[in-house]
């Protein structure tokens, strides 16, 4: 059974808050625009990754309080499980717990060879709450699947991947809410498959074609209540993972809520 330690958690928030406050000021060279807000709980980072892809931070979306009631919460109600994965045609344990929950009559989803049973919204009620907080950040959006995943410690992770099921279609929009210890998460871009020299419209390209420069490696410290959104084609054009971190000694649970179409 996974312990949770408040104590630990609070002073990686403080230490985090300090670094959060460094790292924006660098990110502002690199395509990132901070939302002028008054309000401090509803501070966005917005990433801009180009060619249509976007992320979007917000380190405070849900209070502390309330935040450390859903971590236990979830902890102690939802059915975790350790699936045996297959990653490059390899059997392997998944190195974190999962679960999935999805509305009825949706296609099944299948990752990694794995398909996970889907519960249902009503058997967790608090995760409806959570739900409803994010469709009314995010207007317009209609998820209707979650992954639950939880990290014991700092040795589970997740390797890098996108989430590109075809099942979400081309342009997915992923909700990624934070509880617990604080995990640092990595986006990096995708090796470019158009052939040296070419454009991705088959031309040649043109002389003196100004190179835009951004950086193709970005990274976050996904605070304990945040919510992380990518949008665009960042699930076509990048990866993400959360690799292990031997500092993190406690459990941390994240749930990324998706749109099966
Ligand atoms: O734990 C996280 O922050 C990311 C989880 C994730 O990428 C996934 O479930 O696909
Ligand atoms: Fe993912």
């Amino acid at each position: 059974m996974a312990t949770v330690t408040k104590l630990n958690l609070k002073a990686e928030a403080v230490e985090s808050g300090d670094r959060h406050g460094r790292d924006s000021e660098n990110e502002a060279e690199q395509n990132v625009a901070v939302a002028a807000t008054s309000d401090s709980k509803t501070k966005r980072v917005v990433v801009e990754l180009g060619n249509g892809s976007q992320v979007i931070y917000m380190p405070k979306f849900l209070g502390y309080d309330q935040s450390w009631d859903y971590l236990e919460y979830l902890n102690k109600n939802i059915p975790w499980k350790r699936p045996t994965i297959r990653v490059f045609g390899r059997s392997c344990v998944q190195p974190r717990d999962s679960c999935y929950v999805a509305s009825e009559g949706l296609p099944q989803l299948v990752y990694s060879g794995y398909e996970p049973h889907a519960y249902s919204w009503d058997e967790f009620p608090p995760l409806k709450d959570i739900l409803d907080s994010v469709h009314k950040a995010l207007p317009g959006s209609h998820f209707n699947s979650l992954l639950l995943n939880r990290y014991k410690g700092g040795d589970d992770y997740v390797g890098w991947h996108a989430d590109d099921e075809k099942l979400y279609g081309p342009t997915p929009e992923i909700a990624s809410f934070s509880f617990g210890c604080e995990r640092e998460f990595l986006l990096k871009k995708r090796p470019d498959k158009t052939p040296q020299g070419k454009t991705s419209s088959g031309e040649p390209p043109k002389k003196r074609l100004k190179k835009v420069c951004s950086p193709d490696q970005h990274s976050f410290v996904l605070k304990h209540g945040s919510l992380l959104v990518m949008r665009g084609y960042t699930q076509r054009d990048w990866l993400h993972s959360v690799p292990k971190r031997v500092k993190a000694d406690s459990v941390r649970i994240n749930l990324t809520f998706r749109r099966v179409l």
